[in-house]
């Protein structure tokens, strides 16, 4: 081989020598780690999830905070005896029993989760009053069939008009809201020409709603306010729905997403604790409740403060079924709203009275009505009589709305008083 020929040889071996060495060099530095410490992002309370939920802890109490603190403060020693290596150095399996720069944990309490409570689901209020009109029937019966058929006859006679005065009157409108509705409906029927029942129910339709007040408040003052919860008072004699419609009341709340506590004031009747904080367990709020023959007035002190203090929307107290002789109780009821005006706004006092007891629950409202000063009432059990028409009565005696009406013993058979759907369902 000429020498030329092995000198070219011997210069290409070394170029591509020298370019391996050279990558080799480059490779090995970009493989290196870099151990600069990463800019830790500030840490905000709680775990920050990348979905942007936030999982904070409770709150825990002192004891507990001071005990987590020090954990977390003080590092953990690990005396040179104590370790696999001799020399200072670590050892094999050392970090796996001993991580050196790792702190120790404390034990923290935590609570355990409250048992799960059996919510249930609860049917919408908007259309409840549409969709329960099937439980007027009694009233519609005897109320609206019964008028339809009298006015749509036509031209009617003084023995027709005085069967509409009876109709109404015995319908328990009362005969100042009768006389007023059978002159109404005289002069506008006279020259109308009215010959069919579905005229007559046009007409009469309009006449009855403009009887009920329709343009009367009837919004249930039941949110917070000023950062407190709003308060409302049930109140009623015996028997008449106060604890159903307390705990029916709690629902509509919840099922707007509000939160709720229920104050049993009612200490007369121990039963009536148990069963309002059965009303409450299912809806997931929580019940305030006294000794049985405690007073009444402690309890709803107790009820607002906690309910305050929780944060609550709503504070619903269910007072004692007072009877309107015993003036003494009557007495009482005031004190009961007295001591909670201590603390917090009473945003509605809500008179519960029984529409099956026609003029009884009528001169009941007025005893009420001098004791404290109602801003709604709730008409039960008007899915049990024919006499429907005491809405009108009680409304015109007191100057104050229905605002709710009870319309069955079901969880959601209650429903907000709205006059055009009342009076369709008398008259449909
Ligand atoms: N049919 C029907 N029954 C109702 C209605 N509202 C309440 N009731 C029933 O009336 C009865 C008495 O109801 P309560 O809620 O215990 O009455 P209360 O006023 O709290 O009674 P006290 O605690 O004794 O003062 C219960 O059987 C209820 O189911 C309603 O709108 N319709």
């Amino acid at each position: 081989m000429p020498t030329s020929s092995l000198v070219l040889i011997l210069v290409v071996v070394a170029v591509v020598l020298i370019a391996a060495l050279v990558t080799g060099v480059v490779l090995t530095r970009r493989r290196r780690i870099s151990l600069t410490q990463k800019e830790e992002a500030p840490r905000p309370g709680g775990y920050q999830a990348s979905s942007g939920i936030s999982l904070t802890p409770a709150a825990p109490d002192a004891t507990e905070a001071e005990a987590v603190a020090v954990a977390e403060v003080v590092p953990v020693e690990h005396p040179v005896a104590d370790r696999t290596e001799v020399d200072g150095q670590p050892g094999v399996g050392d970090d796996a029993s001993v991580p050196r720069d790792s702190v120790k944990r404390g034990f923290v309490e935590v609570d355990l989760p409250v048992e799960a409570s059996e919510v249930e689901e609860i049917e919408p209020t908007s259309g409840r009053l549409e969709r329960l009109r099937g439980k007027l029937s009694k009233s519609r019966n005897a109320f609206g069939t019964s008028l339809l058929g009298l006015l749509g006859a036509g031209d009617l006679d003084e023995d027709s008009w005085q069967d509409v005065e009876d109709t109404l009157l015995i319908a328990d409108l009362g005969a100042a809201t009768t006389t007023e509705i059978v002159d109404t409906l005289r002069s506008k029927l006279a020259g109308s020409g009215v010959r069919t029942e579905a005229e007559a129910q046009t007409l009469l339709r309009g006449v009855l709603i403009d009887a009920l007040g329709p343009k009367m408040d009837r919004s249930l003052k039941a949110l917070p306010h000023a950062g407190k919860p709003a308060v409302l008072l049930v109140v009623g004699v015996n028997g008449v729905g106060k604890t159903t419609t307390t705990g029916k009341l709690a629902r509509v709340l919840v099922a707007d997403g509000r939160t709720v506590l229920l104050g049993a004031a009612d200490t007369f009747r121990a039963a009536a604790a148990d069963q309002l904080e059965t009303w409450g367990k299912r809806v997931g709020a929580e019940t305030v409740r006294g000794p049985e023959g405690g007073d009444p007035a402690s309890v709803a002190f107790e009820s607002v403060k906690r309910g305050v203090d929780a944060g609550v929307d709503t504070v619903l107290i269910d007072t004692a079924g007072r009877l309107h002789t015993k003036v003494g109780l009557m007495d009482e009821l005031g004190k009961v709203k007295r001591v909670v005006e201590k603390q917090a706004v009473v945003d509605e006092v809500l008179l519960v009275l029984d529409a099956t007891t026609g003029q009884n629950g009528l001169t009941q409202a007025r005893v009420f009505a001098e004791q404290v000063d109602i801003t709604g009432i709730v008409l039960t059990k008007l899915d049990g009589t024919a006499k429907g028409g005491i809405v009108f009565q009680v409304q015109r005696e007191l100057g104050v709305p229905v605002k709710l009406v009870g319309l069955g013993e079901g969880a959601d058979h209650l429903a907000p008083f709205e006059p055009g759907a009342f009076v369709d369902a008398l008259l449909g």
